[in-house]
């Protein structure tokens, strides 16, 4: 549907100034999720399937550097869901849903990202008002990043330190209007703006926000959890992390983003390498397409593998995070901390992987896949910032450690739920088992190792039960791609493999010997491969990856978009020497061309009758 609609102006995105890129992120996406919407009126999406529709359109060419709207989707409606009681969610939820309202999620500030129990900004209730006076006290408190805040969201999620009774209850989250419903102004006592430029997604009007001793009623407190009554009682929920649902649900669609992107980006990657030919074999031979060269195979067919493996993983861990929330509203809290290992896990582990691997498929296209028409280094842009946001990823693969640690010192007390159970047979079976060089082997191997075994094990399992209704000729391609994941991270992990199994040196030697041979079985598929992940030359937006392989006419047909371009300036915020980074943080925000004016016209243009349903 989108394809059909006229959303493109023809200037690559590249040459627009910040504040263009923004407006033209406006446009796109008030067309693109006026689509949810219609199809929310045809019955076709429900807040059951709204993942895939909104992760399909905010993996979507049209919102390809991010949408000022995605955070409305992926967490504010998400936080309300999983935080809001009854009466909020009745009353906030129709407003959201369908757009008259549009919301941010407001957690980190400038000095406190990672370590939420560290947030300064407060929420003091006052009796006699029955309100909760948010407050801002330092520089450090001002929230920080959230998506579609700057210049877009009219109310957002905040999270504060709760204080009642001149006590400290800990974090809490609080729904939060920040800007006038008609005129779209920052109310009084918000100080609002955008943060500035950045490496990547820089359509999504991620905004800084400060209180000045701002009022609410007590009842914007989400209170499905905690509950502070009106004469200030404060009533503690039945397990302190219940709060951080919303943060569990992003890191789960992550690990869907991450297929999306990775898939694209070695589509892209493999069609070039089927059209470019370098280097003669022998004299006065045609020159070679460098997708035969061992070598190019190495470099991109794991990722043709990875996308598998992760597109099966997440959508085991979308069942799982449904069963155990399921549980959770039947009271049943027993699962939670097994969710919350495998979301940091899966998030971290896919993030990182596809950053690795979305970087070697840009460098197997050589020169080419450093233009930004190659659409490769935004989709970097994009990965690397998964590395960090909802979590960074050194502190969640933490998180992760913490309950396998947790989970081994209980191994003999406590049954095991199905995805640590390998802990136990692992643990009997470290050293004693010989080692095998299939794939039951290496995936035995890894469970001692503990390490990646979720997603090697989930992309056997699923393979060898497809394996029973399709061809022999794709199961024989299946397999070789579970062969491929599997021998690719036995090799790349073999000092951990060493230390902990029984491989021997001749071992090795012939997994280096089965990884190559199947490199070359997998070649004469690989275009085939990537063919099959079905993605759309309008949803590739590359000049190296289109189905029809016209890699030079298109890098010259953009090139010929290019107006001159403006030297570009090397400074950091971070790393003056007088130390000044949260101040010159702010004054760098400061000059950014949004926040010169209150309300961007595109308020009054697009978001409004958007939001008003007139669009
Ligand atoms: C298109 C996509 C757009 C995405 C836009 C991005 C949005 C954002 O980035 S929003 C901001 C996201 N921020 C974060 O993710 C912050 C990361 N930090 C944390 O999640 C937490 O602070 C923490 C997990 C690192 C630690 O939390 P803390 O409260 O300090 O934990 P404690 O040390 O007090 O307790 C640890 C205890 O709690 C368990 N636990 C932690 N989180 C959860 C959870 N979500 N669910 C269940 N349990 C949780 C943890 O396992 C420990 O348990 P025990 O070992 O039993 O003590
Ligand atoms: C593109 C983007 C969009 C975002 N969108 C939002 C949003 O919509 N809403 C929102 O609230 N936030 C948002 N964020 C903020 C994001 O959630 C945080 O940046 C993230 O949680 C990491 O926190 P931090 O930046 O404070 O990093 P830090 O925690 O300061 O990390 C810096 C370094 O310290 C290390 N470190 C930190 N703690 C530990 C520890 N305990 N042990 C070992 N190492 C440690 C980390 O591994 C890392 O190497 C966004 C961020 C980005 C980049």
């Amino acid at each position: 549907m989108l394809s059909k609609r006229e959303v493109f102006d023809g200037v690559p995105e590249e040459y627009l100034s910040h504040k263009e890129r923004y407006e033209n992120a406006i446009r796109n996406s008030v067309v693109a999720f006026s689509l949810v919407r219609k199809m929310q009126e045809e019955g076709k999406t429900s807040i059951n399937n709204y993942r895939d529709v909104v992760g399909g359109l905010l993996g979507s060419s049209v919102l390809r550097d991010g949408s000022p709207l995605g955070l409305h989707y992926i967490m504010f409606m998400p936080a309300i869901l999983n935080q809001a009681n009854e009466e909020q969610q009745e009353k906030w939820l129709p407003r959201a849903w369908n757009c008259s309202i549009i919301g941010s999620y407001a957690q980190t500030e400038l000095g406190h990202g990672t370590f939420i129990r560290g947030l300064e900004t407060t929420a003091t209730y006052d009796a006699a008002t029955k309100q909760f006076v948010l407050h801002s006290p330092t520089l450090t408190a001002y929230k920080w990043w959230p998506g579609g805040l700057g210049q877009t969201a009219n109310y957002c999620i905040v999270v504060a330190q709760l204080y009642t009774k001149g006590q400290c209850h800990g974090i809490h989250s609080f729904i939060i209007q920040v800007r006038d419903e008609e005129t779209h102004m920052p109310l009084p006592g918000i100080k609002i703006g955008e943060i500035g430029a950045k490496l990547g997604l820089n359509a999504v009007n991620n905004g800084f926000l400060g209180f000045d001793n701002y009022r609410i009623p007590r009842t914007n407190m989400l209170m499905k959890h905690a509950q502070v009554l009106e004469d200030g009682t404060y009533v503690k929920s039945r397990h302190s992390k219940l709060n951080y649902g919303a943060m569990v649900f992003v890191r789960v669609v992550i690990v869907f983003d991450m297929v999306n992107y990775l898939s694209k980006a070695v589509t892209i990657a493999t069609r070039f390498s089927a059209v470019r030919r370098q280097c003669q074999l022998k004299a006065g031979e045609t020159e070679c397409q460098i997708l035969d060269y061992v070598t190019q195979q190495h470099k991109l067919f794991v990722s043709i593998a990875a996308a598998h493996a992760f597109r099966i993983t997440a959508n085991k861990l979308w069942l799982t995070f449904n069963e155990v929330n399921e549980q959770l509203v039947e009271g049943n809290l027993q699962r939670l901390p097994e969710l919350h290992a495998l979301a940091c896990c899966l998030k971290a582990v896919t993030t990182a992987d596809t950053a690795a691997c979305v970087e070697r498929c840009r460098l197997a296209c050589g020169g080419h896949g450093y233009m930004m028409s190659s659409s490769l280094p935004l989709t970097y842009g994009l990965v690397t910032a998964a590395c960090t946001y909802e979590g960074e990823n050194t502190v969640l693969l933490l998180q992760t450690a913490r309950f396998l640690v947790k989970t081994y010192q209980q191994l003999d007390s406590k049954a095991l739920t199905p995805t640590v159970a390998y802990l136990k047979t692992a643990a009997a079976e470290r050293f004693c088992v010989g080692w095998s060089n299939t794939t039951e082997g290496i995936i035995r191997g890894f469970q001692v190792v503990a390490m990646r075994v979720i997603i090697m094990s989930t992309f056997n399992e699923e393979v060898q039960e497809m394996s029973r209704t399709v061809s022999p000729q794709l199961k024989e391609v299946l397999h070789q791609l579970v062969d491929l994941y599997c021998t690719y991270w036995a090799l790349e992990k073999l000092s951990d493999l060493l230390l902990y199994t029984p491989i021997s040196q001749k071992e090795v030697e012939s997994l280096r010997l089965r990884y190559e041979e199947t490199l070359t079985n997998l070649r004469p598929n690989a275009v085939g491969l990537v063919d099959a992940f079905d993605l759309r030359d309008e949803m590739l937006q590359s000049t190296l990856g289109s189905y029809d392989g016209r890699v030079y006419e298109r890098l010259m047909e953009e090139a010929m978009k290019s107006p001159l371009n403006a030297e570009p300036m090397l400074q950091s915020t971070l790393g003056s020497y007088d130390g000044r980074v949260y101040e010159r943080l702010m004054e760098e925000a400061m000059k950014s061309p949004l926040n010169a004016e209150p309300v961007n016209y595109t308020f009054h243009k697009y978001l409004k009758p958007f939001m008003q349903g007139k669009l």
